[in-house]
């Protein structure tokens, strides 16, 4: 029988599962199987040549009873409605994991950035939040960046919704640039998490950092600053990859020459004759492996390659629910996305309440909250997986979906 490689139906049946092993009615799951809301968008951009170009773009809202949605935008030529609502469902278990007061949101526009002037990326960044105006807000769904968005695109989209409102609204939107009420510490967020679960990992599989072999697939906002922190961190990077293929040396990559030349999408491989393809990138030698681009990479095809001992997902939805169990099986130490990636709005979260409180903290403020947030997620999660015998996957499951149960039945709703 052919793999399941969607993202949203997979995705149900672990929130199923879930919800039955914490003992909540079939209701519930009917609530939360999907998004609550869905909006499909179509954004006219006039081109630098002159014509005008229609762009779809999505905001999925998946369950707002612990509080406001929150969840990135991704500008990639793949976004399709199904990948948002489950990107969207991912973002309210990352919420209940890390104890936010948020339920899941998530947006795309499909695009390729790559291909279009900063005036196009402008315009379609403006045109988006024109679109989806009537259901975001502060209070109601707070944006923040993913694939292929940025700082300045947080910025314009800011700036167009304050315009909308005729307000200064800062924490309409979370990833500013710090000029613009962004917190310290979010660009690098999501690494940091990462980075704090490698190290969680790794002791409970007795790895060193030091000397550990990496390999990172991805070199944008999640890879590239993971890749310096575990080479900071006497880790051996030897593998990284970008959209366009990977580098391998077993000695060891120069990080901080590849840091430098990387483009603003996290292209780095071009510059390189002797690469490698992803997939054979994910398959070779090492002790840690970090999948940072784009879903489904690590499948029932290749997971019986797989020579790491831990897979930390810094991506969206890298590894399908059959390559899970078969890692698992192995012995491998998987640290499911919703839980290695949680960083990222962890310090999102930061952010929109430095900007409603108006007084701003420093970096290694931030840095030590994070810190406390993830190793305690990571704890807990170890210890459900252990206790309930079940791999880590399903026990993030079943700490990140409990809040908004809990929520939605205080709120009489099931
Ligand atoms: N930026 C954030 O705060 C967060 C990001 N994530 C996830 O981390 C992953 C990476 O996101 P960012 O680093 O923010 O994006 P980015 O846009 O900064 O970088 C994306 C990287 O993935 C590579 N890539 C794109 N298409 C690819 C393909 N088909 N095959 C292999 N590589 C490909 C790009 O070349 C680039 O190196 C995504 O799954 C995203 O959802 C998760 C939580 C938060
Ligand atoms: O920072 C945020 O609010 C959301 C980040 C995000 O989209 C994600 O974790 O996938």
């Amino acid at each position: 029988m052919a793999e399941n490689l969607n993202l949203f139906t997979s995705t149900q049946n672990v929130i199923k599962e879930a919800l039955t092993k914490l003992g909540y009615t079939e209701e519930m799951y009917e609530l939360l199987k999907e998004p609550l809301r869905m909006m499909t968008v179509r954004i006219p951009v006039k081109m630098d040549d002159g014509s005008v170009k229609i762009f779809t773009g999505y905001r999925a809202q998946h369950n707002d009873a612990p509080g406001p949605t929150k969840g990135g935008v991704r500008f990639h030529p793949e976004v399709n409605e199904e990948e948002v609502k489950a990107l969207s469902m991912w973002m309210t278990l990352k919420a209940g994991i890390v104890d936010l007061p948020y339920g899941g949101g998530k947006g795309g526009v499909i695009c390729d950035p790559r291909q279009l002037s900063m005036r196009e990326i402008e315009n379609i960044s403006r045109g988006y939040v024109r679109a989806i105006s009537q259901i975001v807000g502060p209070t109601k769904d707070i944006p923040a960046p993913d694939v292929y968005t940025n700082s300045q695109i947080m910025a314009w989209m800011m700036d167009e919704y304050s315009r909308i409102r005729e307000f200064d609204s800062p924490g309409f939107i979370t990833g500013k640039p710090l000029a613009l009420g962004g917190s310290h510490g979010r660009e690098k967020a999501t690494a940091q998490g990462v980075t704090i679960c490698i190290h969680e990992a790794a002791k409970k599989r007795g790895i060193e950092i030091k000397g550990a072999r990496v390999i990172v697939q991805g070199f944008g906002n999640a890879g590239s600053f993971l890749s310096k922190f575990m080479h900071d961190a006497g880790a051996k990077v030897v593998g990284i990859s970008d959209a366009y293929g990977g580098l391998y040396d077993a000695d060891g990559l120069d990080i901080d020459y590849l840091l430098d030349r990387r483009d603003s999408f996290g292209t780095i491989t071009t510059l390189f004759d002797n690469t490698v393809t992803n997939q054979e990138l994910l398959e070779m030698d090492c002790d840690i492996l970090v999948p940072a681009a784009i879903s489904n990479q690590i499948t029932a095809e290749n997971a019986h390659n797989i020579k790491a001992a831990i897979v930390v997902e810094a991506a969206n939805g890298p590894t399908t629910l059959e390559a899970t169990r078969i890692l698992s099986e192995r012995g491998i130490l998987l640290v499911p996305d919703v839980l290695a990636s949680s960083g990222g709005v962890t310090v999102s979260y930061f952010e929109w309440v430095q900007n409603n409180q108006g007084y701003y903290w420093t970096e290694e403020e931030v840095n030590d909250k994070l810190h406390r947030n993830l190793t305690k997620a990571f704890d807990n999660i170890y210890e459900v997986a252990q206790t309930r015998g079940v791999n880590m996957r399903l026990a993030a499951y079943m700490v990140g979906v409990r809040r908004a149960a809990e929520a939605s039945k205080f709120r009489g709703w099931v």
